[in-house]
Parts: structure tokens; C-alpha cells; sequence
């Protein structure tokens, strides 16, 4: 999926929600254990009951992988069934020396059809540029995290005068553009959108943190919004674990609705 179409998705939808399908098996309603495939039943009943409100699906990847190779069937199995005109994330956070970074990228894009993956930055250009080669393909790289941790190397500064998570847009921006290149933007980071905001005005940013993690979610829209969206918020336990009864779908499709109904008035704003 190119720029123009994910910007028309989110118009057409008044979203730019991304359901994360962090699908635990310790977790999912035990009554789906009697299927064949559980993950992938859990997938698809909460991709049907979310489709009308979300604009992309992010499998974080480490859930499937934990299964072995039944977690990379249920795996392959979600993304064939999710629509075509959905944005596809792979939350992986890959990135090696170039010849690596190349099969990770044939895996996720030519075997699995993902329209983009999260790489950290860390290896540098000849890590992050074999997954850019890819036409209509996106690189969503780790800038500033959600997570607590991420205050450990981010937020240091550097001789310049810049902190690390600035230097990382700042150099990155000449490796891709903003048709094949997103940034991972925590939502528990609202303070840091509106710079940030001005160091990258037209690339998407992929936000994690809304709902289980805390993350504001009228904050950060206020500063991340831009006139062609330019965001996408996840948020996965908060919707896929609302209830563990029958109804599990269902509540999923309200806490969508919710947050889809909510990000409508923001996109109003800047429209
Ligand atoms: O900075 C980051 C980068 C990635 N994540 C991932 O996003 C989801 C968040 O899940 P919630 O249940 O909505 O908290 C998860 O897959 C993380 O691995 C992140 O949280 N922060």
C-alpha cells in the first residue's frame, strides 16, 4: 500500500486506528482451544468485528514465533485473510548487517506480503536500506519507544546538542522518504509530538501506547495529525483482551467503535 492510499484509507474510515494482534494463547477464550487453529480463529473474529474501524492490523510477532511453526501458519493464515485495502505492519524489529537484512525482508515482504516492518536503528544505514529497496514496501523505524526503558539510550545527548531519538530522524531521513519510511513514536511520549512533529512534518508515525500502556490519545493526535493523517495508533490489549467470555468479539468491535468515534473528532480538527 502506497502513501496516497493509506492517507485515503484513513479519510474514508475517519481513522487511524491499528488493532494490534498480540494474540496470547494463555489468554484467548477457552472455548476457541477446541479449534483447529485458536490463534487464527481468535484473529479473525476480532479482524470482523474491527474492520469497519481500523485502517491497519499489527501481529507482533514475537507471539507467533513462540508457537513455532503452528504460530507462523496462524500467522500466515491472519494475513491472507485481512483485506487488501487494510496497511499490514509486521511489529518484528529486525534489522543485521545488509545480507541478513535482506532475507528478513523477503521473509516478511515476498513470503508473508506485509506492507511494512518495525526495524530498530541502531546497525545503521546498510542495516535499515535493504528493506527500503522494496517497491510500495515501508520501513516503520524505532525512534522513541513507549516503553520505560527506552529513557535509557533515547533521550541522551549527544555532543550536537541533540538527543539520540532526534538524531535518529534526522540522519534516517536520508536513507528513505516519507512514501517508504514511518517512525515508532510511543503515545506515553506526548511531550516530544510536537517537536518531533516539526523534524519529520510529513512521514507517518506508528504510535504504541494508547490503552494498556496509558497513552493520551487527544494529546497526541492534537500535535501528530497532519492533513494526510500521518498517524497510526495501536493499540492491542485494549481491545483484544476486553472480555474472555463468548462475547469477546463483540466488545472488541465496541472498544474499536470507540476509539474510532473519538478519532474522528480529532481528524475534524485538522481537516
Ligand atoms: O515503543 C513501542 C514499540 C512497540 N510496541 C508494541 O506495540 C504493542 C503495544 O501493545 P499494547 O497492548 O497496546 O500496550 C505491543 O505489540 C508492543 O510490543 C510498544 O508497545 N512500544
Amino acid at each position: 500500500m502506497n502513501y496516497q492510499e493509506l492517507s485515503h484509507q484513513i479519510n474514508s474510515k475517519s481513522s487511524y486506528l491499528c488493532v494490534g494482534l498480540d494474540t496470547d494463547i494463555n489468554k484467548i477464550p477457552q472455548q476457541l482451544l477446541k479449534e483447529k487453529d485458536p490463534i487464527f480463529e481468535f484473529n479473525k473474529q476480532i479482524i470482523d468485528a474491527t474492520i469497519d474501524y481500523a485502517v491497519a492490523y499489527k501481529p507482533n510477532i514475537a507471539f507467533y514465533e513462540a508457537l513455532g511453526i503452528k504460530g507462523w501458519e496462524s500467522l500466515q493464515k491472519t494475513i491472507e485473510y485481512l483485506p487488501k485495502d487494510v496497511f499490514t505492519i509486521a511489529d518484528a524489529k529486525r534489522g543485521d548487517i545488509g545480507n541478513t537484512s535482506k532475507m528478513y525482508a523477503k521473509a516478511f515482504f515476498e513470503q508473508m506480503n506485509f506492507d511494512s516492518i518495525t526495524v530498530a536503528p541502531y546497525m545503521g544505514s546498510d542495516s535499515v536500506e535493504p528493506f527500503l529497496e522494496f517497491e510500495d514496501k515501508w520501513v516503520i523505524l524505532l525512534a522513541l519507544t513507549s516503553n520505560e526503558g527506552g529513557k535509557d539510550f533515547q533521550f541522551e545527548e549527544l555532543k550536537s546538542g541533540e538527543t539520540l531519538y532526534q538524531k535518529v530522524l534526522d540522519v534516517s531521513q536520508k536513507w528513505g522518504t516519507k512514501e517508504n519510511l514511518m517512525y515508532v513514536v510511543g503515545a506515553t511520549r506526548s511531550k516530544e509530538f510536537q517537536e518531533i512533529r516539526k523534524s519529520v512534518p510529513d512521514h507517518f508515525l506508528l504510535v504504541p501506547g494508547v490503552g494498556a500502556q496509558g497513552g493520551d490519545l487527544e494529546e497526541l493526535s492534537k500535535y501528530g495529525l497532519n492533513e494526510n493523517g500521518g498517524l497510526l495508533v495501536n493499540s492491542s490489549r485494549g481491545i483484544i483482551y476486553g472480555s474472555s467470555d463468548t462475547n469477546f468479539a463483540d466488545v472488541a468491535g465496541a472498544k474499536a467503535k470507540a476509539i474510532q468515534e473519538e478519532m474522528k473528532g480529532y481528524l475534524e480538527r485538522v481537516c
